[in-house]
């Protein structure tokens, strides 16, 4: 039947939206008439419908008598229409889920589709794409941080210069800088400023204070307070880092680990007077709680933002007398794993004592961070393969033991001691039954100290003290331990009882436990039965396929996810490695101001442009 071109309008159906079968594949190749088995060229000169957001894309005349046209020419609406559907989670199912495809004849009469059809696998899309970017070390945050954040600082923040300074006493000096105790010549108040803290720095000063401006964006209370760094130029001495910190106070948990009085001497400082009450191991035990846990704080609050300290020891461990808790100091060594600033894989500047085993924070598999949009990018998935907070847990779990033994206090004492963990494996309680049998008075003290509470501190202990990263526990993870909480294992509630079950849960190793699945199948296995037989439990135990075994589904299956991960693994390290070669500037050391104050008024011309446009 031919019907009156005016009244025609005609509705196309594409097999693009098996999406929601398919995952995120766009596979718009062919157009075909719903409900008409007619030719393409039938639909010549009608009026082309498809599903989209804007009035142009949704209606088009057909005028090639060409169908390869009009296929391209639906695929494009479709194209734009399909990765609009995938971030707002509109449209991604099966065709006529999403679209009313109606008749092909009356199409006019049906109802108009709203555009906002919200779908399971769409809401799911969408709810796994904001997880990722705001998964540790966070994409998303890294951004606002970046462009927003940064720019508004930099606006209000009081900056100062080199003649603001008259220095006074030397605090200390590393091979990367001098720092010193100064005053400021000109105090406006000086209640508010009160006495500041200066480093001159080397090279690693730009990272340094990278490290401390993010810092104080994202987790003021983890480290010193920062208040200004920049670049100071003189022909004499060529380029150095100055760096500005509140004076946070005279001692450092090395300088209070050394006292004869330690543990007591910090209850006083963090109490603020003298405690009367017997002293003995639950006491100590209870300053070595609140020690750790200021800690672990403070190092959760780096790793949430990204930051790797790398350098977790008792000398850049600061006792704040302001707010009477510890801080960390000294983010020379430190990595920003969310941009990739200071992360070299193959390199490091650590310091032996408190390093973890593995040395690297990274694979050296991994390698070298890529330009930073990509190593954003990836940030949360080099993030989770390597985990690279836990190696400040390892030198935190070091603190620990040097808390709780008063002869590992000693830098022979602790090198002695790495020695003799190292020989037991990494294990700690091998290394405590080959010490414990003849221990002094003072080890057993130790031992007795972490054994409070039915061994919660010696549990707590050897989840942080691991040789392998991934089975060490997170800072997070940690503070959510029962041995933080005040009345100890005996009168924890069934909820902490729970927690406690969960957090050691999550210490297995999962490659044993996977081990274990598999012998279990294999045990329980016959063919009936649907498990493995040994032939085949062999074969996975192998994993590579050998010879020419004959195949077997679960053989072929694992053998092509292996081939799988090993070509994903290859393709992301030469892809990372391709961009490495290209020459990588410091980037980001434009962030840290120079001297002069142009820089600012720039700054700030820039961002009221940048207002004044938007507003527009
Ligand atoms: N904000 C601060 N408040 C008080 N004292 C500080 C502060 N920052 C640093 N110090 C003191 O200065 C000393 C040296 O600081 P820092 O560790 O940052 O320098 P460094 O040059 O990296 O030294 P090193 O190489 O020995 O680690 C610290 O041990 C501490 O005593």
């Amino acid at each position: 039947m031919e019907l009156a071109p005016h009244k025609v309008e005609t509705s196309f159906c594409s097999d693009m939206a098996t999406v929601g079968a398919r995952g995120i594949g766009i596979g718009v190749n062919k157009l075909h008439p719903h409900n008409s088995s007619k030719p393409t060229s039938r639909f010549l000169g009608k009026r082309l419908r498809i599903k989209s957001t804007s009035e142009s894309q949704r209606s088009a005349r057909i005028t090639s008598s060409n169908p390869k046209t009009l296929l391209v020419f639906a695929a494009g609406g479709e194209l734009i229409n399909a990765a609009h559907d995938l971030f707002v989670g509109v449209g991604v199912g099966l065709p006529c889920t999403v679209m009313e495809c109606g008749d092909i004849i009356y199409r006019s009469t049906l109802p108009k589709s709203n555009g906002l059809t919200l779908t399971t696998p769409g809401a799911v899309l969408a709810l796994g794409a904001l997880s990722y970017l705001w998964a540790t070390p966070g994409v998303a945050p890294g951004f606002f941080d970046m462009f927003i954040l940064a720019f508004v600082e930099r606006l209000f923040r009081p900056t100062y210069r080199k003649d603001d300074f008259v220095l006074g006493k030397k605090l200390g000096e590393g091979a990367f800088g001098v720092v010193y105790r100064v005053s400021l010549a000109k105090k406006p108040s000086s209640k508010k400023d009160g006495d500041l803290v200066l480093k001159k720095a080397t090279e690693y000063g730009a990272v340094e204070i990278w490290m401390n401006e993010r810092v104080r964006r994202a987790c003021a209370n983890s480290c010193a307070d920062f208040l200004y760094g920049f670049l100071e130029t003189s022909p004499k001495k060529g380029a150095e880092y100055w760096l500005l910190w509140r004076f946070e106070g005279e001692a450092t948990l090395s300088d209070l680990m050394l006292s004869k009085e330690f543990p007591y001497n910090v209850e006083t400082m963090i109490t603020g007077k003298v405690q009367d009450s017997p002293k003995g191991l639950e006491r100590e035990n209870r300053i070595i709680q609140t020690i750790m846990r200021q800690l672990l704080f403070a190092l959760d609050g780096l790793h949430s933002t990204g930051i790797v300290h790398r350098d977790i020891k008792p000398q850049n461990i600061i006792f704040s007398e302001g707010s009477r808790t510890f801080k960390i100091i000294d983010l020379g060594a430190a990595a920003d794993l969310r941009v990739g600033i200071n992360y070299i894989p193959k390199e490091f500047l650590l310091d032996p004592r408190y390093a973890a085993p593995e040395q690297y924070i990274m694979s050296t598999q991994t390698p070298s961070a890529p330009s930073a949009p990509v190593a954003t990018a990836l940030s949360p998935v080099l993030w989770q393969m390597n985990l690279p907070d836990r190696f400040d847990i390892y030198s935190a779990g070091l603190i620990f033991l040097q808390m709780a033994f008063p002869a590992l206090r000693t830098d022979s004492g602790l090198i002695q001691f790495n020695r003799q963990l190292k020989r037991c494996d990494y294990d700690l309680d091998a290394w405590r039954k080959s010490v414990e049998p003849r221990a002094s008075l003072e080890l057993r003290r130790g031992f007795e100290l972490l054994d409070l509470d039915g061994g919660i501190g010696w549990e707590l202990l050897t989840s942080m003290v691991r040789y392998k990263a991934r089975q060490r526990t997170s800072a997070k993870a940690a503070l959510a331990h029962p041995y933080f909480d005040r009345e100890g294992l005996l009168v924890l509630s069934f909820m902490q009882k729970l927690r406690l079950q969960f957090f050691r849960a999550t210490q297995q190793d999962y490659g044993e436990a996977a081990k274990w699945i598999i012998q279990l199948m294999a045990k329980s296995g016959t063919k009936k039965e649907g498990g493995f037989t040994e032939a085949q439990l062999q074969d996975l135990r192998e994993i590579q396929p050998k010879g020419k075994k004959k195949a077997s589904p679960q053989r072929n299956a694992l053998a092509s996810a292996l081939r799988l991960q090993r070509k994903v693994i290859r393709t992301l390290n030469e892809s990372m490695d391709e961009l490495n070669q290209r020459r990588k500037s410091l980037w980001w050391s434009r962030w840290i101001p120079e001297r002069n104050e142009v820089r600012k008024y720039i700054y700030t011309s820039f961002f009221f442009s940048f207002l004044f446009f938007f507003y527009v």
